[in-house]
C-alpha cells in the first residue's frame, strides 16, 4: 500500500484583524489566535499583508514571527517596499499574490508568465535569503510552467473560483474549475513544484481537494473565522483537520 504526504494546514489570520480593526485598539489578538489555532492542531500560520493595510499591519507580522513556533507564511504583493519587508522579518514562507485596492479579496492568480522578468529578481532575492516561495495562481498550464521556470519552489493554487461555484450549486462550472484544479496539480507536481492549495475553502471543499495526492498544504482562513465565532478556534481546526483527513483517507484507500 503506498502512502501519499500528509497534507499541512495554515490558518489565515487576516481576519481576526479585521474584527480588531473595527474598532482600532488591540482586541482580538492575532497572535493570541494564531497560538491557539497552533495548540489545536494547525500545522502553520498565513496572514496577508495589503499595501492598503486593510487588515494585518506591519506589526502583526513581526509579532507572529517572534511569537509562534510554526511555519508563518507571508503573503504579499511583489512590491519592493513588502519585499523590503519580508526581508526584515525572515518568514518561513512568502506567497506572492496580485492585489487591487479595489477588491473584496483576492480575485485572481498571480501572472506569473506576464510578469516573467520583474518577477524572476524578485524571487531570486527571497531564495537567496532562505525563504520559501511561493506563487499563488490560478490552475492554468502557462501559469504553472512560468511558475516553475521561475524557480518558485512551491506554487499554491487560488480555489476561490471552485469553492464559489460549488457554494453557488453551479454544478457545470464546479466540475470544470475542479477539473482546471486536478489537471493543474498534477502538471505543477510532474514540473517539480511542490502544490498548494486555498482560497474560499470551507469543511466540505477541503474534505474534497485533501484526496489529490499532489497538493500538500491547504490555507484556510475566511471560513475558519466564521466558524470560530460559533465554536471557538480550537474546535475548528480540529474539525477542519478531520475534514481534511477523512479526505486523504479516501485517496489511502484508492491507492491501496
Ligand atoms: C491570497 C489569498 O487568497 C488570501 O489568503 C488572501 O489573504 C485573501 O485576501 P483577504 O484575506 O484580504 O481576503
Ligand atoms: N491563500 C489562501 C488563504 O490564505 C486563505 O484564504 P481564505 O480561506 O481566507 O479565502
Amino acid at each position: 500500500m503506498s502512502h501519499p504526504p500528509s497534507i499541512r494546514l495554515g490558518v489565515n489570520v487576516d481576519h481576526v484583524a479585521t474584527i480588531r480593526n473595527a474598532r482600532g485598539g488591540d482586541r482580538p489578538d492575532v497572535v493570541r489566535i494564531a497560538l491557539a489555532a497552533i495548540a489545536a492542531g494547525a500545522d502553520g500560520i498565513t496572514a496577508h499583508l495589503r499595501e492598503d493595510r486593510r487588515h494585518i499591519r506591519d506589526s502583526d507580522m513581526a509579532r507572529l514571527k517572534a511569537g509562534i513556533a510554526k511555519p508563518l507564511n507571508f503573503e504579499m504583493a511583489a512590491t519592493a517596499e513588502m519585499q523590503g519587508i519580508a526581508l526584515a522579518t525572515k518568514p518561513h514562507a512568502v506567497c506572492l499574490v496580485p492585489e487591487r485596492r479595489e477588491e473584496l479579496t483576492t480575485e485572481g492568480g498571480l501572472d506569473a508568465a506576464g510578469q516573467y522578468n520583474a518577477l524572476a529578481p524578485f524571487i531570486a532575492k527571497l531564495n537567496d535569503a532562505g525563504i520559501r516561495v511561493s506563487l499563488f495562481i490560478a490552475a492554468d498550464p502557462r501559469q504553472i510552467e512560468a511558475a516553475a521556470k521561475l524557480r518558485a519552489p512551491v506554487i499554491e493554487i487560488h480555489t476561490g473560483g471552485w469553492c464559489d461555484a460549488v457554494v453557488e450549486d453551479d454544478k457545470e462550472k464546479a466540475d470544470a474549475e475542479w477539473r482546471r484544479i486536478v489537471e493543474g496539480a498534477a502538471l505543477a507536481k510532474s514540473a517539480g513544484l511542490e502544490v498548494h492549495a486555498g482560497h474560499g475553502l470551507d469543511y466540505a471543499t477541503a474534505e474534497t481537494i485533501a484526496a489529490l495526492p499532489e497538493i500538500v498544504e491547504l490555507n484556510i482562513g475566511y471560513f475558519m473565522m466564521g466558524e470560530a465565532l460559533l465554536v471557538g478556534v480550537a474546535e475548528t481546526v480540529r474539525t477542519m483537520r478531520a475534514a481534511m483527513d477523512r479526505g486523504r483517507a479516501t485517496l489511502k484507500i484508492r491507492t491501496a
